[in-house]
């Protein structure tokens, strides 16, 4: 794999705010990246960056091998054409047809009519809205005119398509399709795609890798897999236990208390540690019960992905030797 975006120390102030602040980080071709971060961590200044929408103001930004902080704006007009962009709010043209809308690139392109008709009746088909092509966006609900957003996007043909808060004014269920659609995307048409977002749900459903921004500098990346497995910075623990539920909060964890007086061990489950077999082996060894009190178990890229937190019952001696058992299979943690 070859990098398709790569940020060498790229920085980006404006006047005395610094919104990036050295960032390297390296995309390869054909996959799916996301970026996240809370509010002001410089997600968007990042992406702006990738399309030249803003321009670096130290370091290099590469898009395809080619550093964009030197060009002249007229050789920056080609870099952009490959490039697409989706939007949180759309961004699209009222006064226009979703026909209209999709189009429009095609035409500031160039194309001729017959190729944009044919051109726009395909992108319509393939992201399931052919039927919506003479409605206005007013008619459409959010999920239809992100759709329109992608066919818009994906129009001229990009090998990058950046995709800025693209589900975060939709509904769960809407965010669903979007993202099985711009998985689609990429698998159908190789194109990398670049997520900005601040919802980990979002990585986990989409991603392959993901980088963490905060304050502007890159504070963790790796594989979603990696990332979620053992998360090393306590920005990114947070982002992880949103969608785990890895640990209780500390009212959940009174409520828990309460009802449990058991010792209460938090274990890592995943597909390949056999934590069910320890359980009900050790449990009837060394005369324990155990209760499951919080947590959850989630599908990520292929496996299973969690962890439970359980109320271990009995002498104290046989617990002990209950979680030295489970240590041999997977990580576990006694909450004080
Ligand atoms: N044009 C600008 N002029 C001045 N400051 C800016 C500008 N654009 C961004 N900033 C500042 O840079 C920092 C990073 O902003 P940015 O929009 O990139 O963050 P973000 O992570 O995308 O946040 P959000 O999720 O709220 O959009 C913030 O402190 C912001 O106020």
């Amino acid at each position: 794999m070859s990098p398709i975006i790569e940020f060498r120390g790229a920085g980006k102030t404006f006047g005395d705010v610094t919104a990036l602040a050295g960032v390297d980080l390296s995309i390869d071709a054909g996959e799916i990246y996301a970026v996240i971060g809370h509010s002001g961590a410089g997600k968007s200044t990042l992406v702006r960056l990738i399309n030249a929408l803003e321009r670096a103001t130290s370091g290099e930004v590469l898009v395809d091998g080619v550093d964009i902080t030197k060009l002249p704006e007229r050789r920056l007009r080609e870099v952009r054409l490959g490039i697409g962009m989706v939007f949180q709010q759309f961004n699209l043209m009222r006064s226009r047809t979703v026909f209209g809308n999709v189009a429009y690139p095609l035409k500031i392109a160039g194309w001729a009519k017959a190729d944009r008709e044919r051109r726009v009746a395909e992108l319509l088909r393939f992201v399931g809205i052919a039927e919506k092509a003479w409605q206005y966006p007013d008619q459409l609900s959010g999920g239809q005119k992100q759709r329109v957003g992608i066919a818009r996007a994906l129009a001229t043909n990009p090998k990058i398509l950046l995709a800025d808060e693209s589900t975060s004014a939709l509904d769960p269920e809407t965010t669903g399709e979007v993202l099985r659609l711009l998985k689609r995307v990429n698998s159908e048409f190789g194109v990398t795609i670049v997520v900005i977002t601040h919802e980990m749900e979002v990585v986990r459903e989409i991603a392959d890798r993901v980088a963490v921004l905060k304050d502007g500098k890159v504070i963790e990346h790796g594989t979603v897999r990696e990332v979620f497995a053992s998360p090393q910075e306590p920005t990114t623990r947070k982002f992880v236990e949103t969608v785990l539920r890895a640990r209780p909060g500390s009212a959940d964890l009174a409520r828990i208390r309460q009802r449990h007086p058991g010792r209460l061990v938090i274990a890592r489950i995943s597909d390949d540690r056999r934590i069910g077999t320890v359980l009900s082996e050790a449990t009837s060894r060394y005369d324990v019960r155990f209760e499951v009190v919080h947590g959850g178990v989630k599908e990520l890229g292929s496996t299973s992905f969690g962890s439970l937190t359980l109320e271990l019952t009995g002498a104290d001696a046989a617990v002990d030797k209950l979680i030295a058992d489970l240590r041999t299979t997977t990580d576990v943690e006694e909450l004080a």
